[in-house]
C-alpha cells in the first residue's frame, strides 16, 4: 500500500508531523475553518442597521414624541380652562393612505411641489393647485443663428426639385398610398360615399390657389412677438417656456432654441456637453418654479418638498442626478420619485388599469395592480404627437398644399403645425370628405397671409400612424444616442442595470423585425452609413396578436417556459453609476445570468427605436401582465385608459377599441377603452396623480431628505423607491 504514493506525499507527511526540533511548521497564525452548521451572521439583516430605515423610524418616533406633548399640553390647557380634552378613540385606527391636508394646522399640499417634465411641456405646481401650470419645455439663448437657420428643414425633403409626391421619397409614398387605399376600401366595406376623384380635387385646388394678403392693421389676431431691448447687447441670455416659442425668427440677437428632453430622454443630439444639456433641463424648471409658483427667492425653496414623476422605464442616471439636483442645489427639504403610469391611476383613482400615455414623443404603455406597475408589462414607444404633426403636414405637402416652405424647425410653422393637427385631425370617418378651410400665417415682421386650402383624408390618415407607425419617419430617432450621457451599470459587475420589461424586449424585437428605419448601424463599423438596418437577425415565427409574446420572445430555442418577474434583492450599491461617456459599445453586451438581458445584446438596444402598432403593443404588455392568468387578464382589457396630450385627436379610443376587438376576436366584449374619469383634461392626469400622491401619509417612506442622501447618494433610492430600483 505504501508503495503506492509518491516519494513527495510521502515525504510531506513525514514534514508535518516532524516536530523533532520543537519549531512550528510556520508562524503564520492558523485559522480554523468555520463550522458552517453555526455559522451565522446578522450583517445587513436588521433594519437598524440600514441608515435610511433607521432614519425614518427616528422620525416616527420623533412624531409620536411631539404628539404626546401636543397631547399633555392640550389636557394641561383644558384642566386650567376647565374644558376637557376630547380624548381621541383608541380603537380608530389612522388611514395612513389619508390625505395629509387634516393632519397640521397648516394645508399640507401647500409646500409641496409637483414636477412632470415632458419632451414638449413641463407641469408643475403645488399639490394643492386643482391644475398644473403648462410650460413648453424648451430654452432659447443668444447664438449666431436660429435652429431653423442651421439645420435641415422638417419634414426633410428628400428632393427638393420635382413634383410634390415626390419630395419625401419613395417609402412614404408607397405607404402613404397604401393607406389610402385600405382607408377608400374599409369606407366602401361600411357603405360609406366614396368619391373617385377627391384626392385630384384637393390637389388641384391647392395648387392653384394664392394666399391672401392681410395688411397688419387688419388682422385681429396678431401675434405677441417676445420683445427685445433696443440695444442687442442688453438682450437677456436666454428665455424659458413660451417666451422662447416667440422670440421673432430674425431677432438681433439671435435666440437658438433647445428642447432639452426629447422622446423622453436627454437630448444628446443637439448638445455638445454633458454639463449644458443638464444646466438647460434644471434651468427650465428652476425659472418655471420661480415664476409661476411665484417663488422668486430660492432660499425659500427650503421649506418645499417635491415629487418628481419619472418614466415607468426610466433612465438611473437621470434620476440620480435629478435627486442631487432638487436637493443640493434646488435645496428642497425632500424629495420623492413617483413612475408616470402609477401617477395616472392615482389621477383617475383607479386602484389598476392599463394605462396608455401618449406624449409628445413617446407612449408609454403599463399595467398597473393594486398600485404597483407590473414590470414586465412596461413599454416606452418613441413616437407620440409630434411624430403625427410631421406625418400630417407630409401628407398635406404631398397633396400639394398651398404653403409648400412649410418648415416645422421655424416657431411659427410649429405652432402653426400644431393648430392645424388639433384642428383639423380627426379618427371619425364620418367626418371625412373633401372640405375647404383656411388659415393664417404670421411670420415676423411679413405681412400676414391668409391660405385657404383643402383637405381629404390627411386628418384621418395622419393619426392612423398609431396602427402603422412605418409611415413615422424614424431615422433621426436614434441619431448621437449615448453621446454625451452614458447608461448605468451595475457598480460591481459593470452590467448594464437600467430597468427592462419582457413587453420592451417584444417590442425591440418586433422593429427589428418590421421597421428597418428604426434600427441604426452598429457604430463598430464606421463604413456603415446611420439608418443602414442591422444584419437580418433570424426570421421569428410569425406572432398571431394576442399570443403571449413572453412566450415567443425566447421561441427560437423552443424555451417557452414564462419568465418570473425582473425583481430580486437589489444589489447593495446598484445606482445609476456611469460608464466612460466615450464608447457606450464598451459595455459588457450581455449578463449570462439574467434572463432578461441574457436575451439581447444590451448595446443593440441603442440602436434599435423601440416601435410597435398601438394596439399590437398594447396586447403584448398586457400578456405580459397577465401570462396564464385570464382573470387578469380580463381585468387589464377592460380598464384601458388611453391619457396624454396626444390622446386628445378625437375619436381615438373609440378606434383604438375598434382595432383591438378585431386582433382579439375571442374577447369582444371584455376590451373597453376609457378616457380619463369626471372629464379630467387627459395631458394633466399624471401630474393630478402626483399631486394626490404627495398629499398622502404613506409616501412618507418614500421622502429622501438632505441627511440621508449626504450620507448614501444617490444609493438611496435603493431603499426608498416604492418599487424595484
Ligand atoms: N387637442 C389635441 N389634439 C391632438 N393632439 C394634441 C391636442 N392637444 C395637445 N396635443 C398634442 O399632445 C402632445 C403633447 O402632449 P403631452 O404634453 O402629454 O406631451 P409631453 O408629456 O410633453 O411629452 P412626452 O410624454 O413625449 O415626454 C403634442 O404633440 C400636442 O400636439
Amino acid at each position: 500500500m505504501v508503495g503506492k504514493k509518491s516519494g513527495r506525499a510521502l515525504l510531506r507527511e513525514e514534514g508535518l508531523q516532524r516536530t523533532d526540533n520543537n519549531m512550528e511548521f510556520t508562524t503564520w497564525p492558523q485559522v480554523n475553518m468555520i463550522n458552517q452548521k453555526n455559522y451565522y451572521t446578522d450583517f445587513l439583516k436588521r433594519d437598524d442597521q440600514i441608515l435610511a430605515l433607521r432614519l425614518q423610524q427616528d422620525e416616527r418616533l420623533d412624531r409620536r414624541k411631539r404628539a404626546a406633548v401636543d397631547i399633555d399640553r392640550a389636557r394641561a390647557h383644558g384642566v386650567t380652562e376647565g374644558v376637557p380634552y376630547g380624548e381621541p378613540d383608541p380603537d380608530q385606527e389612522v388611514d395612513e393612505d389619508e390625505p395629509m391636508d387634516d393632519a397640521g394646522s397648516e394645508n399640507y399640499g401647500s409646500k409641496t411641489i409637483i414636477l412632470h417634465p415632458g419632451s414638449q411641456n413641463l407641469r408643475l405646481g403645488l399639490a394643492t393647485d386643482a391644475l398644473p401650470k403648462t410650460v413648453p419645455m424648451v430654452i432659447a439663448r443668444k447664438s449666431d443663428h436660429s435652429e431653423a437657420e442651421v439645420s435641415e428643414p422638417k419634414p426633410k425633403r428628400l428632393k427638393t426639385d420635382g413634383p410634390s409626391e415626390e419630395w419625401f421619397g419613395e417609402d412614404f409614398a408607397n405607404q402613404y398610398n397604401a393607406m389610402a387605399q385600405d382607408f377608400k376600401a374599409s369606407r366602401r366595406a361600411s357603405k360609406r360615399r366614396v368619391l373617385p376623384n377627391s384626392r385630384e380635387l384637393v390637389t388641384k385646388w391647392n395648387s392653384t390657389t394664392e394666399p391672401e394678403i392681410i395688411s397688419e392693421h387688419n388682422d385681429p389676431l396678431r401675434i405677441d412677438w417676445t420683445e427685445l431691448p433696443a440695444e442687442p447687447s442688453k438682450a437677456p441670455e436666454y428665455f424659458v417656456g413660451a417666451p422662447a416659442l416667440r422670440i421673432p425668427e430674425d431677432s438681433n440677437p439671435r435666440y437658438k432654441l433647445s428642447w432639452p428632453l426629447r422622446r423622453g430622454w436627454l437630448n444628446e443630439k443637439d448638445y455638445y456637453s454633458r454639463n449644458m444639456l443638464e444646466r438647460d433641463f434644471f434651468l427650465i424648471m428652476e425659472e418655471s418654479i420661480k415664476e409661476q409658483l411665484n417663488l422668486p427667492n430660492k432660499k425659500d425653496w427650503s421649506q418645499y418638498s417635491c415629487v418628481f414623476i419619472i418614466p415607468d422605464l426610466y433612465e438611473k442616471v437621470l434620476v440620480a442626478q435629478v435627486l442631487r439636483q432638487l436637493i443640493v442645489d434646488f435645496g428642497f427639504q425632500r424629495v420623492c420619485f413617483i413612475q408616470e403610469s402609477l401617477a395616472a391611476t392615482f389621477g383617475a383613482g383607479h386602484g389598476s388599469a392599463c394605462i396608455i400615455d401618449m406624449g409628445a414623443e413617446k407612449t408609454s404603455i403599463a399595467c398597473v395592480e393594486d398600485g404597483m406597475v407590473i414590470e414586465d408589462s412596461r413599454m416606452n414607444l418613441k413616437y407620440g404627437g409630434y411624430d403625427m404633426t410631421e406625418t400630417f403636414v407630409k401628407m398635406m405637402l404631398f397633396d400639394r398644399f398651398n404653403y409648400s416652405d412649410f418648415n416645422l424647425m421655424r416657431r411659427h410653422d410649429f405652432l402653426l403645425a400644431e393648430e392645424l393637427k388639433e384642428k383639423y385631425t380627426t379618427m371619425s370617418d364620418e367626418s371625412i370628405s373633401v372640405q375647404q378651410f383656411e388659415f393664417h400665417l404670421r411670420a415676423h415682421g411679413q405681412q400676414t397671409r391668409k391660405y385657404t386650402f383643402k383637405l381629404y383624408d390627411e386628418g384621418f390618415l395622419a393619426p392612423m400612424g398609431y396602427f402603422r407607425p412605418e409611415i413615422f419617419d424614424h431615422s433621426d430617432k436614434l441619431v448621437d444616442r449615448r453621446k454625451l450621457v452614458p447608461r448605468s451599470v451595475d457598480l460591481y459587475d459593470g452590467r448594464p442595470n437600467d430597468p427592462l420589461s419582457q413587453a420592451q424586449l417584444a417590442v425591440i424585437d418586433y422593429a427589428r423585425q418590421n421597421i428597418p428605419s428604426a434600427v441604426v448601424a452598429a457604430p463598430t463599423n464606421p463604413a456603415a452609413p446611420r439608418g443602414t438596418p442591422l444584419p437580418a437577425p433570424t426570421p421569428s415565427k410569425p406572432r398571431p396578436l394576442g399570443l403571449p409574446s413572453h412566450l415567443t420572445t425566447n421561441g427560437e430555442n423552443g424555451d417557452t417556459t414564462p419568465r418570473s418577474s425582473v425583481a430580486g434583492s437589489p444589489p447593495p450599491e446598484d445606482i445609476g453609476t456611469p460608464q466612460p461617456t466615450d464608447n457606450p459599445t464598451a459595455a459588457p453586451s450581455t449578463a449570462p445570468d439574467d434572463p432578461l438581458t441574457s436575451q439581447i445584446d444590451t448595446a443593440a438596444l441603442d440602436r434599435t427605436a423601440p416601435i410597435m402598432p398601438l394596439h399590437r403593443a398594447i396586447l403584448t404588455s398586457i400578456e405580459h401582465a397577465a401570462g396564464a392568468d385570464d382573470r387578469r387578464r380580463r381585468d387589464l382589457l377592460g380598464s384601458i385608459m388611453v391619457i396624454g396630450g396626444a390622446s386628445k385627436t378625437p375619436s381615438l379610443g373609440a378606434y383604438l377599441e375598434l382595432q383591438l376587438r378585431q386582433a382579439l376576436p375571442q374577447w369582444p366584449k371584455e376590451i373597453l377603452v376609457a378616457p380619463p374619469p369626471k372629464d379630467l383634461d387627459p395631458a394633466i392626469l399624471v401630474w393630478k396623480g402626483g399631486s394626490v400622491f404627495g398629499k398622502l401619509r404613506m409616501t412618507n417612506d418614500s421622502w429622501i431628505g438632505p441627511l440621508e442622501f449626504d450620507r448614501l447618494g444617490a444609493r438611496i433610492l435603493n431603499y426608498k423607491c416604492m418599487w424595484h430600483w
